[in-house]
């Protein structure tokens, strides 16, 4: 698939985090009112990311009639927030908490509501704190992607990073 996006030389190999998710278990995380995760969102992406080997997983989204732009397909920046959402999650497998500093999505095919998207992602590797991740959509054959992604997040400091907005923070009624 093309893309413009374009890795840096120097990155180093990471690897997985002894207890990390296991291959095959859901990697759980994060809080129920997440936009891509949360089961409690009010509007949201409800992506679950499966761990697989090494520091790759996979994910499934439902391509609802909320999310139409097309018409008949998904907007765009539906399909972006997924796959920062699959992306984002796939650092837990080091263990470490990140946030996205860089995305890139090249778009394929359209994809029609209804569908389900399918994802595969995996970790490139690391330069000190960044972390590059590469993603791909299909709709049920691998071998036929939809559209593609690359990401870069930034190793943080949870604690300190939402000290200032915790307290805006919404919760399940
Ligand atoms: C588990 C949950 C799954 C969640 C998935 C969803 C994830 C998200 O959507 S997170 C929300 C969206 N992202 C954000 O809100 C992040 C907002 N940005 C920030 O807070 C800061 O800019 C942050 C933390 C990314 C970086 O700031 P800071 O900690 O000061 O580090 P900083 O020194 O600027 O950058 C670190 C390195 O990354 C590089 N970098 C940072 N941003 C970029 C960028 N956009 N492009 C290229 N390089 C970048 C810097 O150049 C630097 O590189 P080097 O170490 O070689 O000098």
């Amino acid at each position: 698939m093309k893309t413009s996006f374009v890795l840096p030389t120097g990155i180093e190999p990471l690897t997985r985090h002894p207890n990390a998710t296991r291959p095959g278990q859901k990697i759980d995380l994060h809080h129920s009112m997440c936009y891509g995760c949360g089961a409690d969102a009010e509007v949201g992406l409800r992506i679950a990311v499966t761990a697989g080997e090494g520091l790759t997983a996979t994910a499934t989204m439902q391509v609802e009639n909320w999310m139409q732009g097309g018409p008949g397909v998904i907007h765009g920046g539906v399909l972006s927030g997924a796959f920062d959402e699959v992306m984002g999650t796939v650092p837990l497998l080091l263990r470490r908490p990140v946030v996205t500093g860089h995305l890139a999505i090249d778009y394929a095919k359209p994809i029609p509501l209804g569908s389900t998207v399918h994802f595969g992602c995996e970790i490139i590797g690391g330069i000190g704190r960044k972390i590059y991740t590469r993603s791909y959509a299909h709709l049920g054959d691998p071998d036929a992607p939809v559209a593609g992604a690359h990401a870069l997040f930034i190793v943080i400091d949870l604690e300190q990073h939402f000290a200032d907005y915790r307290d805006k923070a919404v919760h399940p009624s």
